[in-house]
């Protein structure tokens, strides 16, 4: 039994994410966890929202409350639409705990006592009419770069640049729309990442398993001339600094929110006796631990939560693979939060039931390049997969049993050449799928899965019970017998990626399991057992996406 600790990029507290947040990090990394349960592992899934920095403070002014209550609540509207797309996370915590300010006030203790941190002034944007200094999104303005006049302080949506609240043309305050800006000098805390690039470069050797995109990705940052962090910011809302002189400063949030993994795992191990985070994160060489995330996450997952974890000196874990996607794009164009631009989630869930969004996501993951969300793609897809392939495969065998065999698992018969002949072909599509799942390939692991749906149509075309029922029904008793073991086995292999179409099947069969076990033993086997067990009556396991409501999605969220 393997430990393995998964975790997924924080989503921002701010609003409801998009098919492209899910797609970018949550979703593999439950995928993954999953299939880990499946095999037995001992897996720790865990995430949280991120919650400092200037955006929630902006959500809140705009919201009219103050930022706790304003981060509660968005924070339990994501949480329930995570547990109604089915992410299984062990806990799904926050940045904003308590024991995420400990913590990060430890790290930043130690690495000032590594002599990883120098004071340093910065030209801060003041605005005399708010009577505050303004960083990062307080700040918006004309990009320097492209020039386009919707730039905020801290990134250029536009062409993507990253900046510095002084280096906007035309600022204005984003609070009160203040022109009279000032320049005044603040002083801040750096984090010496330039000290660590021999460590972090040795560390990143060290890995292996990640995608090429984020190795040169990572390395890009290491091999350019690596800038150290300011660390700090401005702000109210966030964690004090523990630092004389510092007392009106917070961390930054880039700085607090990858070390909300660890503090995620406190609050988990807080909330029931007998859990020990320590397992997972101190000393814990036994533990494997798999990050998710989307490409513009890298550089903070592979260069300054590392530079924390090493520089702290201190027996941390830390990730042995990252696992980036690409962006899934929608239509043509960029899903944007701003823009209110793509499908978002909570949207998602009032069209559609959730496995049918996680089908073609994970069957379409933007794993070695940018891929395009399309509407009409997305329901030709899923008709065809889920309702052609699987949904069709499950309701032909289980009504058969129901009209021949009185709903149950029929007994006698021989298995013959054709079953010989499907259980060896099984045995091999079995091992290639958990191949692709191991190796954390998760476009190939649908398309295994989907591979198997379509053996079992096969089988079950040219075996035909219902045919055979006519005038041998012993050799229907068998074909009926292995079709059914094989519909369970589908749903179970299907698991990890459609929870709720699978469990739909697994109940029906008596299953109970919270995670039902990946086959084991020989498929000959599994194939023939069960006799006598009854059934109950599945209806229509997917309903096929009517033309009217694909012209309606499209209409709702079309170009
Ligand atoms: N279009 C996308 N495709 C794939 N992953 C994405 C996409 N957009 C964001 N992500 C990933 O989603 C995760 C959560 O991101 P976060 O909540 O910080 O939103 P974000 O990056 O600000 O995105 P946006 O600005 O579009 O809302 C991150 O790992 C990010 O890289
Ligand atoms: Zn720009």
């Amino acid at each position: 039994m393997t430990k393995i600790l998964i975790t997924s990029a924080l989503p921002y507290v701010n609003g409801v994410k998009h098919l492209g947040n899910l797609i970018g990090s949550l979703l593999p990394a439950d995928v993954h966890a999953r299939f880990r349960r499946q095999i037995g592992d001992d897996v720790l899934f865990i995430c949280a929202t991120d919650e400092h920095g200037t955006p929630a403070e902006l959500g809140a002014v705009r919201a009219g409350q103050d930022v706790r209550t304003f981060c509660d609540a968005q924070h339990a509207i994501q949480a329930d639409i995570y547990r109604r797309f089915g992410l299984s996370f062990d806990h799904f915590g926050r940045t904003s705990s308590p024991q995420n300010s400990a913590l990060t006030q430890h790290f930043y203790r130690r690495l000032d006592d590594a002599g990883l941190i120098e004071e340093r002034k910065l030209p801060q944007v003041w605005s005399p009419t708010d009577g505050r200094f303004l960083p990062d999104r307080y700040v918006l303005g004309t990009c320097p770069h492209c020039g386009d006049p919707s730039a905020r302080g801290d990134q250029c949506d536009q062409c993507g640049a990253l900046l510095d609240p002084p280096e906007l043309i035309d600022p204005r305050s984003a609070l009160s729309g203040d022109r009279a800006l000032e320049v005044r000098e603040s002083r801040h805390l750096f984090l010496r990442q330039s000290q660590l690039v021999g460590a972090l470069s040795a560390w990143i050797d060290s890995r292996s398993g990640w995608p090429s995109f984020v190795v040169s990705t990572a390395k890009g940052w290491l091999t350019a001339e690596l800038r150290d962090r300011c660390i700090t910011r401005d702000l109210a809302w966030g964690i004090p600094v523990p630092r004389q002189g510092f007392a009106d400063k917070v961390f930054y949030v880039w700085f607090d929110a990858p070390i909300g993994y660890i503090a995620a795992t406190q609050e988990w191990a807080a909330a029931a006796p007998g859990r020990d985070w320590r397992k997972w994160w101190w000393q814990a060489d036994d533990v494997r631990y798999v990050q998710f995330l989307g490409k513009d996450n890298i550089p903070f997952h592979t260069v300054s939560f590392p530079a924390t974890l090493i520089g702290s000196n201190e027996p941390w874990k830390s990730v042995d693979v990252i696992k980036g996607f690409h962006w899934l794009n929608y239509e043509g164009g960029k899903f944007s939060t701003s823009r209110n631009r793509g499908i978002f989630t909570d949207q998602a869930l009032k069209e559609l039931p959730a496995d049918l969004w996680r089908w073609w996501l994970i069957a379409n993951a933007p794993e070695s390049a940018d891929t395009d969300f399309n509407v009409a793609r997305f329901v030709a897809d899923v008709n065809k997969d889920l309702a052609d392939i699987f949904g069709n495969l499950v309701n032909r065998i289980v009504s058969f049993a129901h009209r021949a065999f009185d709903g149950r698992i029929p007994e006698g018969g021989a298995p013959d050449e054709a079953e010989h002949l499907l259980a060896r072909e099984l045995e091999q599509r079995i091992a290639t799928l958990r191949r692709h799942h191991e190796a954390l390939e998760f476009r190939a692991a649908a398309t295994a899965t989907r591979a198997i749906w379509d053996v079992a149509n096969a089988y079950l075309q040219h075996a035909a019970p219902w045919t055979a029922i006519k005038s041998d029904r012993l050799r229907a008793a068998i074909v009926t017998r292995t079709a059914l073991n094989l519909v369970r086995t589908c749903a179970v292999l299907a698991w990890s990626i459609v929870p709720g179409l699978s469990e739909n099947v697994l109940h029906a069969f008596g299953g109970e399991d919270a995670a039902p076990r990946w086959p084991r033993g020989p498929i000959a086997d599994l194939l023939d057992g069960g006799a006598g067990t009854a059934i109950a009556p599945i209806g229509p396991l997917v309903e096929k996406i009517s033309p009217e409501r694909a012209s309606h999605l499209a209409a709702r969220f079309g170009p």
